[in-house]
């Protein structure tokens, strides 16, 4: 009798920071770095990774909302990504990169926005029972210095507009996060040179089994 053999299952590795620390600029790195490894590569981003995802960011970025809304929102994006993007690219053996994930909820809407965090948990449990990202790798930057690398670059978006307390308290739920987790996130100092951030990250991404 034959026996079919499951491929091994791919890895998921997700990019957090607050905005203009530095995540867009070593995304398409990282993506070379795992693609050099032999290894298929689904790179994605949230909200968004699907069209109706991709919608639901629209609204997200751009249209005025209840903070339980716009969680709930970016849950739905969430959920439709992890159904028709992620689970079937890992199942296969791909490894998936996402611009963003769960953790972002965490910081932005629990911590920049103040909902509840237990509600976020809920929402987690839900959305995700089972599923985490192997790897989540965290561009910390002070306020000032994103602040800076935003305004020189870019029309801002609803969260890019946010007052600097909001991004404080962002950028202190992440590295809660990353503290409470150190198994899972690796904390970048995202204030030095590119070179050296990709030599660290190219140093991460070797590493991985
Ligand atoms: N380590 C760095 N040093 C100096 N400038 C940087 C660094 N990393 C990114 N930048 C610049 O800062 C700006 C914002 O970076 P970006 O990657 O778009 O941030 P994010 O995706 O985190 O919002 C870009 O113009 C980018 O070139
Ligand atoms: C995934 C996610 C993103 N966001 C926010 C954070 C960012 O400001 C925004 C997405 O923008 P971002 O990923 O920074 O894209 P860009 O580099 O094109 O600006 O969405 C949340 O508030 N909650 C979430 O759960």
């Amino acid at each position: 009798m034959s026996q079919s053999i499951l491929p091994a299952r791919g890895r998921f590795i997700t990019f957090e920071g607050i905005d203009g620390a530095g995540k867009s600029t070593h995304i398409q790195f990282v993506a070379e770095l795992i693609r050099a490894r032999g290894q298929e590569l689904v790179s994605s981003r949230e909200p968004g990774g699907t069209p109706l995802g991709e919608k639901l960011r629209e609204m997200v970025l751009h249209d005025a909302m209840h903070l339980e809304t716009e969680a709930l929102l970016v849950f739905a994006s969430r959920r439709e990504h992890i159904a028709r993007v992620i689970e079937p690219a890992l199942a296969r053996g791909a490894w998936v990169i996402s611009d963003r994930f769960t953790d972002a909820s965490f910081a932005y809407q629990g911590g920049g926005r103040g909902l509840d965090l237990a509600k976020l948990d809920t929402l987690a449990n839900w959305v995700h029972p089972a599923l985490w990202p192997d790897l989540t790798i965290l561009f910390d930057v002070p306020l000032d210095v994103a602040r800076a690398r935003l305004d020189a670059t870019r029309q801002l978006d609803r969260f890019e507009q946010e007052k600097a307390d909001f991004f404080l308290a962002t950028r202190n739920e992440y590295l809660r996060r990353a503290a409470q987790e150190p198994q899972r996130f690796r904390v970048i100092d995202s204030t030095q040179t590119i070179e050296a951030t990709r030599a660290q990250l190219a140093e991460i991404i070797g590493a991985l089994p």
